[in-house]
């Protein structure tokens, strides 16, 4: 067991946070409604089957799962990409406020600090019999111990309006990693032109580079961050893609398919200087311009990633669209099913928590699903 797995009382946190309460979930854009109980002891209790999807996420699941090849290779997620380009979800988010977590000189951005009605979703469409047993098995199977991925001075910081100064960010990743946190992710290596609030990522990093016993991973979009990155002394890089085309865009300025081909040298480049390399798929439920997400698109994202090299995929629920009724359902059992030899671990933020379970952890994390 490495310095990163700790065992996690889950037990103890479900007991003392997971309050019992009542909640419905509708939408007007379709005639749908999920209507459940979040429990002491599991998810969602009770769906009303009444949703009416007019795109075929059934059918887009069954493709995938007759489309899977023999050798386990998922040649069947690239056809399947292929034949749904220019897929769109017809379903649109009712949002009651949307609010960018920061103002940015660029358009890059992944900061929506969203507060939005739930709605049921396509990853609430009951799974068909054949899928229940696993997604039971994925559910009760979790989890031995959980990882904690504190990401406040990178994702936190990257959204403040005012540049907080390089000593105040060098003494946040101390204190959190003296607070007994294993992996800080310190600072990103992007163009400062998009988030100059981490324009000093060489200094954050000459300020931790000396520390112990905590990993401070770096963001890098592309070989020239990650040579950045590498000069500054980073020991573990992680790269950054999206299950949205949109999202991608607006994030990192090119389609989820360049930036695979962006990631691939990357990855290359990390494997010539033996760094670990952990990846992320944003938006892996919503995203704020598309909506929801078919999560073959984020089997597809993840696996790609998984199978170039990165030793661990975070799924990040980017805008905090996760219930537990998607959880439970076709969502996670479908990526897992496409990713078998991969470890996958759920990027949630502040704002689930807030939802779902009080701000029992303050921070924005990754949370150790399961490991395959
Ligand atoms: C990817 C790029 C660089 C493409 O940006 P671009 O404008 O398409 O690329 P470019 O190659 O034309 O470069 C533009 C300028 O940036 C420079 N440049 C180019 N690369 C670098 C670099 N590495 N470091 C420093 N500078 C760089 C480059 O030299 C050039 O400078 P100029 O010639 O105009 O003076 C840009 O879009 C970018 O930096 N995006 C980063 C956006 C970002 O950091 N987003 C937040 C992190 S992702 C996230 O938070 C999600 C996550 C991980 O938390 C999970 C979740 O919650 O979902």
């Amino acid at each position: 067991m490495s310095s990163l797995e700790e065992p996690m009382i889950f037990e103890r946190v479900r007991a003392a946070n997971f309050r019992r309460r009542s909640f419905t979930l509708s939408s007007s854009t379709h005639r749908g409604e999920v209507s459940g109980r979040i429990l002491d002891d599991g998810p969602v209790a009770s769906q009303s089957d009444q949703c009416s999807l007019n795109y075929s996420y059934r059918d887009s699941m069954d493709f995938i799962m007759t489309e899977r090849d023999n050798d386990g290779s998922c040649e069947g997620l690239d056809n399947w990409s292929r034949q749904q380009q220019g897929w769109k979800s017809s379903h649109t988010f009712l949002q009651r406020s949307r609010t960018p977590r920061c103002e940015r000189n660029g358009s890059g951005a992944t900061g929506y600090g969203h507060s939005f009605s739930t709605l049921s979703s396509p990853h609430d469409f009951p799974v068909s019999a054949r899928f229940r047993p696993s997604a039971r098995k994925i559910i009760t199977g979790i989890p031995k111990f959980v990882k904690i991925v504190e990401v406040g001075p990178r994702d936190g910081l990257q959204n403040e309006k005012s540049a907080v100064p390089t000593h105040v960010k060098v003494e946040l990743i101390k204190r959190l990693a003296d607070a007994g946190l294993k992996v800080v992710e310190a600072t990103s290596f992007v163009s400062p032109k998009w988030v100059p609030q981490l324009a000093d990522s060489k200094d954050v990093m000459a300020g931790v580079r000396s520390l112990t016993g905590a990993q401070f991973p770096v963001l890098t979009p592309n070989l020239r961050g990650f040579e950045e990155a590498v000069a500054a002394g980073a020991r573990e890089v992680a790269i950054f893609a999206s299950a949205s085309e949109a999202f991608s865009k607006k994030n990192i300025n090119c389609s989820i398919s360049d930036s695979l081909r962006r990631y691939e040298i990357v990855m290359e480049a990390a494997k010539r200087h033996g760094l670990p390399v952990r990846g992320y798929v944003s938006c892996v439920i919503a995203c704020p311009d598309e909506g929801f997400i078919a999560p073959a698109k984020v089997a597809y994202v993840a696996k790609k990633l998984l199978d170039m090299g990165c030793y661990e995929v975070s799924l990040g629920d980017t805008i905090g669209a996760g219930t537990p009724g998607i959880m439970q359902n076709a969502f996670f059992y479908f990526v897992i099913k496409y990713c078998q030899s991969g470890h996958l671990t759920y990027y949630f933020h502040q704002f689930y928590f807030d939802v779902y379970a009080e701000p029992l952890i303050c921070q924005e994390m990754s949370f150790l699903c399961w490991r395959l």
